[in-house]
């Protein structure tokens, strides 16, 4: 399928451990060196991944805030690819992958693994994925994160949804979750919710800035919240139409002009 011309930094060199760099607050970040070099893609096929122009949808939110719920809703209504980038990194950790129990330790302080290692699962699962419409759930967690997507991948998001919910709402859901993850405890989630804080906001309000954030209220029902969501997908569905439309030439405006209706404005998401 693919061949990567320009290699990357070591996933997580054992000859140079990864720093613990100390953030603002005082807490501790895994760090790894971290390559900016733009890797070239050769694909030995026809078309590369970002000729296939993509829809990519990043979804962010806090600890429990109902990321992984609502990623659900989208794919059974709209038929998308929902990549988890802490499931992936799981699904690393129970294959025994090189460096799992570094990628555990750092589950379980709620701290974030190394730009490279998450980047790369989650090219490798788009690149070999059938779809072209991706939810990448749980990324990117800091500006490095997603400093690393944009030079590796070479792509931007479409469109980013932030799930605004309370703290106190979401230790009550991590803590009554129950799947058995290592970081639902009281401890741990005290500290993804300061990593968060620290590390996820700026990337949101980058977002935000570019005018790509959907900000929605995550307090309600699960049915609730993805009413809030719904409207935000038949627009995106509505312009992926309306530039078919410019360019197709067997138009059957009939077929088309209903979704179109259903479309409404992305600002009443709120
Ligand atoms: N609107 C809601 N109201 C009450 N409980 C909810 C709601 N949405 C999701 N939950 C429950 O809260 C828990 C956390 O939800 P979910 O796993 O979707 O969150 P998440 O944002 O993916 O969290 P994480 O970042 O930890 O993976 C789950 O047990 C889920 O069933
Ligand atoms: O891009 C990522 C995503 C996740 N992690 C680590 O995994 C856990 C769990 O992630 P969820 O999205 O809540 O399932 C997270 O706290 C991080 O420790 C990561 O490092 N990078
Ligand atoms: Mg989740």
């Amino acid at each position: 399928m693919w061949r990567r011309v320009t290699s990357l930094s070591p996933v997580i060199s054992t000859s140079k451990p990864a720093s613990l760099d100390q953030a603002a607050s005082g807490f501790k970040i895994w760090r790894s060196s971290f390559s900016t070099e733009t890797p070239t893609l050769v694909k030995d096929g026809t078309t590369s991944f970002k000729e296939r122009n993509p829809f990519i949808t990043f979804v962010l939110g806090g600890p429990g805030s109902g990321k992984g719920t609502q990623c659900q809703k989208i794919v059974e209504t709209f038929g998308f690819k929902h990549l988890s980038a802490g499931e992936l990194l799981r699904r690393e950790i129970d294959s025994n992958s090189e460096h799992w129990s570094q990628m555990l330790n750092t589950i379980k302080e709620g701290r974030i693994v190394p730009s490279e290692v998450t980047v790369r699962l989650i090219q490798q699962e788009m690149e070999s994925s059938d779809s072209n419409k991706f939810l990448i759930d749980g990324f990117p967690r800091t500006e490095e994160n997603r400093i690393a997507f944009e030079q590796l991948i070479g792509l931007e998001p479409n469109v980013v949804l932030f799930f605004d919910c309370p703290e106190e709402e979401m230790v009550k859901r991590v803590l009554n979750r129950n799947q058995g993850r290592v970081d639902d405890n009281i401890d741990t989630v005290k500290k993804r919710l300061k990593v968060f804080e620290i590390l996820n906001l700026p990337v949101i309000d980058y977002y935000s800035k570019r005018g790509k954030l959907r900000k929605i209220n995550a307090v309600g029902t699960e049915d609730e919240i993805f009413e809030k969501v719904r409207p935000i997908f038949s627009a995106c569905d509505s312009v992926k139409l309306k530039r078919y439309l410019k360019t197709s030439r067997h138009l059957r405006p009939w077929k088309i002009l209903p979704i179109l209706y259903v479309s409404q404005s992305i600002s009443v998401c709120q």
